[in-house]
């Protein structure tokens, strides 16, 4: 599944970002199937703002993002849901999860909104082995340090189908190590789904080895 974007810019921030070079903003961009691609650029440029129109939930933008060659604004509700069920995943910025169910319950939402669960129970709980939330798969969302809270969003976006992982700085709020951890799962997941990902960071990493790299 390919995504292009065609003179893509968002209408509030026309006049701030017309006046800086970017290789996104006012640019033709395709992202082609199964590529790593990072986004960086300073707090306050539109990341979140990029993140959200590629899923679908802003759209005070001019210029045009195809999802298999056709806009968003083309596809039917249908579609769009079938989309974000079987073809792109998200890790948010500000995580959302739900407060009052515990984070397994989180998890578990996502899980079987499917009819074909594309992840098994026991896989959910070796993903939290391996990140170190083991125990507090039980605990409310509302009670998670943000660590924590961020790595039960990532285990929740790889336990469903996608073709692509949309994440907005989704290591700000873990150590190196559980950072490194987080990062050699979301690798093996994308890479046994022949899936690619756009992920956004204010600054230089080496979490991955990324195909592309774009100044937002
Ligand atoms: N609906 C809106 N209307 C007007 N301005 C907005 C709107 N939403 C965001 N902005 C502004 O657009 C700019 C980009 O916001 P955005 O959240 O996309 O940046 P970001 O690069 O993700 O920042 P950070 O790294 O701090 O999370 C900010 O200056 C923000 O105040």
């Amino acid at each position: 599944m390919e995504i292009q974007l065609s003179q893509l810019m968002p209408i509030p921030l026309r006049d701030k970002l017309s006046q800086r070079k970017s290789d996104i903003w006012n640019e033709e961009v395709t992202f082609r199937p199964g590529t790593f691609v990072k986004i960086k650029a300073p707090s306050g440029s539109g990341k979140t703002t990029l993140i959200h129109y590629l899923y679908n939930i802003r759209f005070d933008y001019t210029g045009q993002i195809r999802v298999d060659n056709k806009p968003w604004p083309d596809h039917s509700k249908n579609e769009i849901a079938g989309i974000r069920q079987q073809h792109i995943s998200i890790i948010f910025q500000d995580l959302r999860l739900f407060g009052q169910l515990s984070a397994s319950e989180n998890i578990e939402l996502k899980r079987v909104m499917i009819p074909q669960p594309y992840c098994s129970a026991d896989k959910v709980k070796e993903m939290a082995a391996r990140l170190n939330v083991t125990h507090v798969l039980q605990q409310s969302g509302k009670t998670l340090s943000y660590g924590e809270r961020q790595r039960i969003a990532i285990i929740r976006a790889l336990s469903q189908p996608f073709k692509w992982l949309l994440m907005d700085e989704p290591f700000s709020h873990l150590d190196a190590e559980n950072a490194r951890l987080a990062a050699e799962l979301i690798a093996e997941e994308c890479k046994s789904r022949q899936a690619g990902f756009i992920l956004t960071d204010l600054d230089d990493d080496q979490h991955f080895a990324y195909d592309v790299k774009l100044q937002l």
